[in-house]
């Protein structure tokens, strides 16, 4: 019997993504609410209830209210929403998080996916945390540019409508309330908020995150290439995952680093880049918003959970 998968916010941008990938695949059965019955309580129960695994790409009040919902213990939750992030009983859904995170997504019966700002800041911090060339109380800030699709149908729609007049780099977050900036903490090991200063821009998919490490003031000042090479390391003992290290160069411009390269694909590519001379470093991912950041990550995940090889 095939696996039974329903996606509830199935006509939602990040649920939309996630149906065009599960298109093709034939290992796996796609149930689905009838349109008009689409916000129906009762049917969305009973679809979560004849789910193998159920993906969430809801607004966080209707993800709480669809986890309410399962009355079984066999239906798995992958949710894409915040609400679970660093919840007690979730596990986190990036994989290469750690050497044993893909098993314990494996094992899982609820996985909260990522959000797509925090993955690239703790695909490059969490390694350097860890090995003890940052301090959990670094003052971290994280900047970057995301497509407009990262903020759901109503951004898409309000950039679409407005084409060329919208803004190119538009800076948000400018209450300091970002709402990834406690999964960006717990998941980067950091002992204080981080500040989360993101920008939107008018294209519709893609993203770069940058942490800029200014290491003077530490006792022990860490080499660029022992920052590189911590995160390459990190990355060597994973098997199969999406995140590529780049080699560590000194470059003053490299045309990959584009935020709409890895379109369509579930692949991030992080950099290192430092001047030591000055103890300064900057940390950078590349990868999809709506790939490694929403839908690609939440397949990877549903693969790892139904133990499947692709
Ligand atoms: N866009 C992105 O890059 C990312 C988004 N996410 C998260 O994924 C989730 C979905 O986001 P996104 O796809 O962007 O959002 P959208 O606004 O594009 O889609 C949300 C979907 O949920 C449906 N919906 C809303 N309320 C209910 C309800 N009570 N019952 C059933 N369906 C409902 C909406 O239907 P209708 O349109 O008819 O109201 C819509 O289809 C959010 O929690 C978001 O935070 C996560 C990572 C990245
Ligand atoms: C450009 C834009 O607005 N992006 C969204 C995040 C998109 C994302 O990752 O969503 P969730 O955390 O909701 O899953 C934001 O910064 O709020």
């Amino acid at each position: 019997m095939k696996p039974k998968i329903f996606i509830d916010g199935e006509h939602g941008t990040t649920g939309l993504q996630i149906r065009a990938l599960l298109a093709e695949r034939g290992d796996l059965e796609i149930i689905s609410i009838p349109t008009e019955r689409r916000k129906e309580t009762a049917a969305r129960a009973e679809f979560l209830n004849a789910a193998d695994v159920a993906i969430l790409c809801l607004p966080d009040a209707a993800a709480k209210e669809s986890v309410s919902l399962i009355e079984n213990d066999t239906t798995r939750v992958i949710d894409a929403s915040t609400a679970f992030r660093v919840a007690e009983g979730w596990q986190y859904g990036f994989a290469e998080m750690d050497k044993d995170q893909a098993k314990k997504i494996a094992s899982a019966k609820r996985v909260a996916n990522p959000g797509c700002w925090p993955q690239g800041p703790i695909a490059t911090l969490r390694p350097l945390v860890s090995a003890g060339l940052l301090p959990p109380d670094f003052p971290v800030t994280v900047n970057g540019i995301s497509g407009y699709s990262g903020g759901g149908r109503p951004m898409i729609e309000d950039y679409v409508a407005k084409g060329e007049d919208a803004s190119e780099f538009l800076p948000y977050g400018l209450t300091l309330q970002h709402k990834h900036v406690p999964e960006l903490r717990t998941y980067a090991k950091l002992s204080h908020d981080p500040i989360m200063q993101p920008a939107v821009g008018n294209f519709a998919q893609g993203m770069i995150t940058v942490v800029p490490l200014q290491l003077g003031g530490l006792d022990r000042v860490p080499t660029g290439a022992e920052l590189h090479a911590a995160i390459a390391d990190h990355y060597a003992a994973i098997e199969g995952g999406a995140v590529e290290v780049a080699p560590y160069t000194h470059l003053e411009r490299i045309p990959e680093v584009d935020p709409e390269v890895y379109n369509g694909t579930n692949r991030m590519k992080v950099y290192v880049f430092a001047n030591d001379e000055r103890a300064q470093a900057l940390l950078l991912a590349v990868y999809d918003n709506l790939g490694k950041g929403a839908s690609g990550a939440a397949v990877q995940n549903m693969d790892l959970m139904l133990g499947i090889k692709r």
